[in-house]
């Protein structure tokens, strides 16, 4: 496979040599400051709107040619304006970066990376009520990350929002902590009252993230003792989420799609405190509005105001997203992205690589690799991303079976089990977590130190998602894709990401071995199970799902990867559901 990808590092890594964790990082060229974070705009719109700006470059005016606006200088919004040109904003941070040199030290240096996605506001220096920046002050942060400076005084002015900004740079707070004050600002007959109207309603596309959503609102609310903020999220009962809304405040409302639609449907009185919607939130909006989601959304929209504020907040907007954000938001809706057009969507923090492995090879290689990388990092926390939640299973059972110390979380757990295991991996350290894609999106979990992807991911976007569950507030962290050799069709869709291929290990001979000794203890029906998910999802996969007879030998092969002779049977109305059932090759009963 010629490597078509930027190389930002070297594309002959041994995987015996991954990359261990550098110890001290350089320090970023100064100017950094001017092409980071910031919306390129004409220098004039730039002033108007206030916002933080990279205006654009006319030829030979360099130095005027970027305008650093703090606020929006609004009277409603109180932000107040501060304009800098280039040069004295690349003097202060050289002169900041010259002091921390001096200062002496790795320390400084690398916090002052790690503190990049923030930018210089403060929080204190915002229009926020009393209580918001007490239990912002409670939870830690002092100055706000780039993608809440741009976003809060537009939403605080009451426009739609569509905002882009990478993974883990505090998109959940630049979202609750507008709404909440948009809230605090209601008449006080909406407030206190246990059976209030709903006044706004985020939607994330998992449990896991609408969980960790409510814990960040938590946070925010812990004063303003009449606000509450309650989640709805399936996997309990539905009689349980019904009391706990008629029983405690609940203004904010956190909710997975289908049970929203759910209480919409069967709950009495719902659609009418619904009917107090001032703000709607699409938490990963590109998620939501895909195909999957898109009817359950239309649903919930039609039962919302239409005078409403609506924000979209994504780390990835793909053109189509774009093209139908019309289906909730205002045609003169604000675009903000803090991810600069023509870098990556991805943190350069993060080294990527990819290794191409027969399918047959893979246990053996995963193994390779998570012993290299413990041995290298005793606070290892790593996250193997597998394509369905039945081969999540197997693959958390080989890992178990080799003596690691490993969890499993996917869609077949029941929520309880989910919500243990996801806080007991956000809590520690030497640990993996093999997970299906509801781990893909938006969970916070600090300190990740590698993200495995076995497999193609269902896109783009979901590779990018995935590996940033590494990285997260300006910290190292490490990707590594494993695909088949069939499967290098999907590097196109990486193409102007800076990932590079390592050369393939070698497995140990030994290792093979024991893989087969565990896989042998496992029982059939979860092989078979991993059979037909495997098969589902290549089957709908784009690239290699077409052709059915190449599916057939494929099928063999991922079978045999887990020590089965032939591969299992089906039943015949699965096959036929898959549209599989006349290819020759499948095996019915
Ligand atoms: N201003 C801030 N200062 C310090 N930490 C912050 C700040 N805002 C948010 N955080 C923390 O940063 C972490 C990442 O935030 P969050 O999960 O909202 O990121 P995200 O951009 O939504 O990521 P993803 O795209 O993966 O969903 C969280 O632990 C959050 O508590």
């Amino acid at each position: 496979m010629s490597a078509v990808l930027p190389k930002a590092f070297p594309s002959s890594l041994n995987c015996s040599h991954l990359p261990a964790k550098s110890k001290k990082k350089k320090l970023v060229a100064s100017p950094q400051v001017s092409t980071k974070g910031e919306l390129v705009m004409d220098e004039r719109d730039a002033l108007k709107s206030g916002r933080s700006a990279k205006v654009k470059r006319k030829r030979g005016d360099k130095d005027s040619s970027f305008v650093k606006t703090i606020g929006y200088g609004d009277e409603n919004t109180g932000f107040r304006v501060k304009k800098e040109s280039k040069a004295a904003v690349v003097e202060k941070k050289e002169k900041k970066i010259d002091e921390e040199v001096l200062d002496g030290g790795e320390e400084t240096v690398l916090q002052e990376e790690e503190e990049s996605y923030l930018s210089d506001t403060r929080f204190d220096e915002c229009p926020i009520s009393a209580s918001s920046l007490k239990g912002i002050k409670d939870a830690g942060y002092v100055k706000m990350s780039k993608v809440q400076e741009a976003t809060l005084p537009l939403i605080l002015q009451g426009k739609d929002v569509l905002a882009k900004a990478k993974t883990g740079t505090g998109k959940t707070v630049a979202f609750l902590l507008p709404a909440i004050e948009v809230l605090s600002k209601l008449p006080s007959s909406n407030l206190g009252n246990k059976v209030s109207p709903i006044n706004v309603l985020v939607l994330c596309p998992t449990r896991e993230l609408a969980n960790q959503a409510a814990t960040e609102a938590k946070k925010l609310l812990k004063y303003h003792r009449s606000v509450g903020a309650q989640v709805v999220i399936g996997g309990t009962r539905l009689t349980q989420e019904q009391r706990n809304m008629q029983a405690n405040p609940c203004q904010i409302l956190i909710a997975t799609p289908g049970r929203l639609k759910d209480h919409i449907e069967n709950t009495a009185g719902f659609q009418a405190r619904l009917k107090g919607v001032k703000i709607l939130v699409l938490d990963e909006a590109d998620r939501l509005l895909d195909m999957g989601f898109r009817r359950d959304i239309e649903r919930i929209i039609a039962a919302l105001p239409k005078e409403r504020q609506t924000l979209l907040f994504s780390a990835t907007v793909p053109k189509e997203v774009r093209q139908i954000c019309h289906v909730a938001m205002r045609k003169d809706h604000e675009f903000v992205s803090t991810v600069e057009e023509g870098t990556e969507e991805t943190h350069a923090q993060v080294r990527q690589m990819y290794l191409i492995v027969p399918v047959e090879k893979q246990l053996s290689v995963l193994h390779q690799l998570l012993t290299k990388h413990i041995s290298q990092d005793s606070d290892y926390k790593v996250i193997v991303f597998c394509t369905t939640a039945m081969v999540t299973a197997l693959v958390a059972e080989v890992l178990g079976g080799l003596k690691f110390k490993v969890r499993e979380i996917h869609s077949r757990k029941s929520q309880s089990y989910r919500t243990r295991v996801s806080q007991e991996f956000r809590q520690s350290k030497g640990i993996i977590l093999v997970s299906s894609d509801v781990s893909a999106r938006g969970v916070d979990y600090p300190d990740v130190t590698l993200v495995i992807q076995i497999g193609m991911p269902s896109d783009r976007a979901q590779y990018i998602h995935r590996l940033g569950r590494t990285g997260r507030k300006g910290k190292e962290g490490q990707g590594i894709l494993m695909l088949a050799p069939w499967e290098i069709c999907f590097l196109d869709a990486l193409k102007d990401l800076p990932i590079t291929e390592a050369t393939p290990c070698q497995p140990d001979p030994g290792c093979q071995d024991k893989i087969l000794k565990v896989l042998a203890r496992i029982d059939m029906r979860n092989k078979e199970r991993a059979y037909q998910a495997w098969l589902g999802y290549y089957n709908s996969a784009k690239g290699v799902g077409q052709d059915k007879l190449r599916l057939v030998d494929l099928a063999r092969e991922f079978s045999e990867s887990m020590g089965l002779r032939e591969p299992p049977a089906l039943q015949r109305k699965v096959l036929s559901k898959m549209g599989l059932s006349k290819v020759p090759g499948f095996r019915s009963i």
